[in-house]
């Protein structure tokens, strides 16, 4: 297609890993900001020779291609330099979890890659760059990123629990019987862990409520374990920790924020300004509608007490996650 959009320079961090190989391609095809936004890729990897060799194959795949969107193609080891004038940053370069360990267990792992990365955008991004972090433990490295990117506003910010949602919403329709298409209003809260609160009882299957047709023992002995443990149980299956969907949602939640959700709920994670007793700053999993590049939870819903409670039990995690990476932040 003919198109007269100005280029927009997307930053992807880890392109070698399994997740980039997913989401490059969609990106370059125009599946995440439209079939007429042109895109600059600018790919940052560790110089670990694997790494880069493997960065080198997919950035050769990606020529191959020709798509007709991709305005541009770069590779770049110094943040600063792959951020500069980013327009969209997806920061998924992070260690994976292996079998046995919890997402929680990557945080010294990871957290420096996110305070470093931070600084970064701050120095030399876009004012308006749109962040996505897909590395875990996503809620908090998000935080680590935002408080080290003091110049840029904390709702450029987001971490990826979409993710969560499509899973929680693949689970209802194949209880209704219905199309994933016909269900809304599906919300997962707070952190993208086991602790997570995946949450039906706002949602609708083609227009009508669901909660009241739906066993309370179905919901909590398997709806919200299945959805909660979905990214153990593929790390088990597969021996590697959950790739193509895991792109498919940043897409997905890229997209709805770049091009707007309508009336949708969309779930993302996004710092709070104290919504639904969410404390300022943490990067928390909410319900939201997203409009002329702004995402933010919707408001006024009426919290049950068991809902509460769940919300309540990921603000204490993710505080306590906060605290074990003090180090990282200014
Ligand atoms: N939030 C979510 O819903 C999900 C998050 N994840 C997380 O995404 C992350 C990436 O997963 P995979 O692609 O499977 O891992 P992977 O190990 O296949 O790839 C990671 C890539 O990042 C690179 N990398 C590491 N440190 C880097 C740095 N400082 N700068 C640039 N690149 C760096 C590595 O060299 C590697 O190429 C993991 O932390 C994983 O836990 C995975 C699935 C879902
Ligand atoms: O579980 C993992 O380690 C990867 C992940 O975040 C997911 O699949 O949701």
């Amino acid at each position: 297609m003919e198109t007269t959009k100005k280029t927009v320079r997307v930053a992807v961090t880890g392109p070698a890993g399994q997740i980039g190989y997913s989401l490059l391609f969609r990106i370059a095809s125009g599946a995440m900001l439209g079939a007429d936004q042109p895109v600059e890729l600018r790919l940052l990897e560790r110089a670990e020779s694997a790494s880069s060799a493997r960065l080198t194959g997919t950035m050769m795949e990606l020529e191959d291609c020709a798509f007709p969107l991709l305005h541009g193609l770069s590779a770049f080891r110094d943040p600063v330099e792959a951020f500069r004038d980013a327009d969209y940053a997806l920061l998924v370069g992070a260690r994976p979890r292996a079998p046995g360990m919890e997402r929680a267990d990557l945080l010294e792992a990871n957290a420096r890659i996110f305070m470093e990365q931070g600084r970064a955008l701050n120095a030399s991004a876009s004012r308006d760059v749109k962040v996505l972090v897909v590395g875990n433990p996503c809620n908090t490295n998000a935080m680590i990123a935002m408080k080290n990117a003091p110049d840029l506003a904390a709702r450029n910010f987001s971490a990826l629990m979409r993710l969560d949602q499509n899973r929680a919403e693949a689970q209802l329709a194949k209880k209704l019987g219905c199309r994933v298409a016909d269900i809304e209003r599906v919300a997962v809260w707070g952190n993208h862990s086991p602790t997570m609160a995946a949450d039906v009882s706002f949602a609708t299957a083609k227009g009508e409520p669901v909660a009241g047709r739906l066993e309370a023992a179905w919901l909590a002995d398997e709806f919200e374990p299945v959805v909660a443990k979905r990214g153990g149980a593929i790390l088990a299956a597969r021996g590697a920790s959950s790739a193509a969907s895991a792109a498919s949602a940043a897409i997905d939640h890229m997209r709805d924020w770049a091009l707007g959700s309508g009336e949708r709920w969309v779930t993302m994670a996004v710092p709070s300004e104290g919504e639904y007793g969410v404390p300022e700053g943490m990067v928390f999993g909410f319900p939201c509608r997203t409009e002329n590049g702004v995402a933010r939870p919707v408001e006024g819903l009426e919290i049950s007490e068991a809902l509460r409670a769940r919300i309540e039990r990921n603000v204490a995690e993710l505080a306590l996650e906060a605290e074990a990476v003090k180090a990282f932040l200014p």
